[in-house]
């Protein structure tokens, strides 16, 4: 997937933001019901998308994802801080977004009655196309993305991934330059992901697309995108590419224990383990360094440990233990 990245790295800027700042203000609270703080959820956020880029938004529920990419498709003005895309002031100019991009959000309700034909004919005619440019292209994407089966379901009596598939089809139609999507594949069964992250690499190829993709999903994060922008309470608290990122936790291995009841607190070498595991249930966790992660497998698979030991996984960093050692927390990170 990452062919681009040279291109992306020393291409255009497409998407400039400075300094942007969002604060949800505080609510007085109601009918018994505890007053809610004011959250600043887009925290002096700075950002440069290049041309072809597929770039991520990676963080835990609440990270300020959403609102970030609301701001940036013209959908919520800022408070403070500039937004450019493609050389449009989107904070001057928020309703120039529409034509600009094509967004992906996590509600499909404004397509739920139409069919999925419908939807994408509807999606075409509104960014300007006419009908019998409409009717090829739905005929391509459909096609494409395996959706000509479903063509004349309404989009609410198919499943939840088949209709996040539909819109995606929809997002495609008229060839935007800059696509948002929003945890595009949420729901879906791998024939459909590896049909969204074709169509999306197609495009990247063949016209310079950019995708700004929003997830928490740091398997996928890992697999698609050129760089990511780890976000935090706000934050942008690193932005890297994946492996970028992941040098910088490369002095460490994670070390997964799985005790068959609870860990064998009696054998000293586990004993001493315990200070530096975070533990979940029957499952430890320790991240060391890789001489330690060594003697720390020996101790465990050699002696006493063993009889109680269930499994073990020593694995290299993922973008996980990235976000864990820049001070995240994991709530909220998927990571099948
Ligand atoms: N309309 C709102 N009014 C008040 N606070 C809000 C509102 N929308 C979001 N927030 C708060 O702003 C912060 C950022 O929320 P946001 O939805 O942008 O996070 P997110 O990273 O997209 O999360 P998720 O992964 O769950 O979609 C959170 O603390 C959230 O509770």
């Amino acid at each position: 997937m990452n062919t681009g990245t040279a291109q992306a790295r020393d291409g255009e800027v497409v998407c400039a933001v400075r300094e942007l700042v969002k604060t949800y203000p505080a609510l007085r609270g109601r009918r018994g019901q505890p007053p809610a703080p004011a959250v600043r959820a887009t925290d002096g956020v700075d950002l440069d998308v290049r041309r072809g880029e597929i770039f991520g938004l990676l963080g835990p529920n609440g990270a300020g994802k959403s609102t970030l990419v609301r701001q940036l498709t013209g959908l919520m003005r800022p408070d403070a801080g500039s937004i450019h895309l493609l050389g449009h002031d989107l904070v001057r100019h928020p309703e120039r977004a529409a034509r600009l991009l094509a967004y992906l959000g996590q509600e499909s309700t404004a397509l739920d009655e139409l069919t999925v034909s419908l939807a994408v004919e509807t999606t075409g005619r509104l960014r300007g196309m006419d009908a019998a440019a409409v009717r090829t292209a739905r005929e391509a994407i459909l096609g494409e993305l395996g959706l000509t089966a479903l063509a004349a379901r309404p989009l609410k009596k198919l499943s939840g991934g088949q209709r996040r598939l539909a819109c995606f089809a929809a997002a495609l139609v008229g060839d935007r330059s800059v696509l948002v999507l929003d945890e595009p594949t949420t729901g879906m069964d791998p024939v459909a992901r590896r049909a969204v992250w074709a169509a999306v690499d197609r495009r990247r190829e063949e016209h310079g697309v950019t995708v700004l993709l929003v997830t928490h999903n740091v398997i996928e994060a890992e697999t698609v995108l050129d760089r990511v922008a780890v976000l935090e309470a706000g934050r942008i608290i690193a932005c890297d590419t994946p492996s970028g990122l992941k040098s910088r936790v490369a002095h460490e291995v994670r070390l997964d224990l799985v005790w068959r009841e609870r860990a064998p607190l009696d054998v000293p070498e586990v004993a001493a383990l315990r200070a530096s595991a975070t533990e979940s249930g029957r499952r430890w966790t320790l991240r060391l360094a890789p001489d330690e992660a060594r003697a720390a497998v020996s101790a465990v698979t050699g002696g006493a440990a063993f009889l109680a030991l269930d499994d073990f996984t020593l694995t290299t960093p993922s973008l996980e233990d990235v976000y864990l050692s820049l001070g995240g927390s994991t709530k909220g990170l998927v990571k099948a």
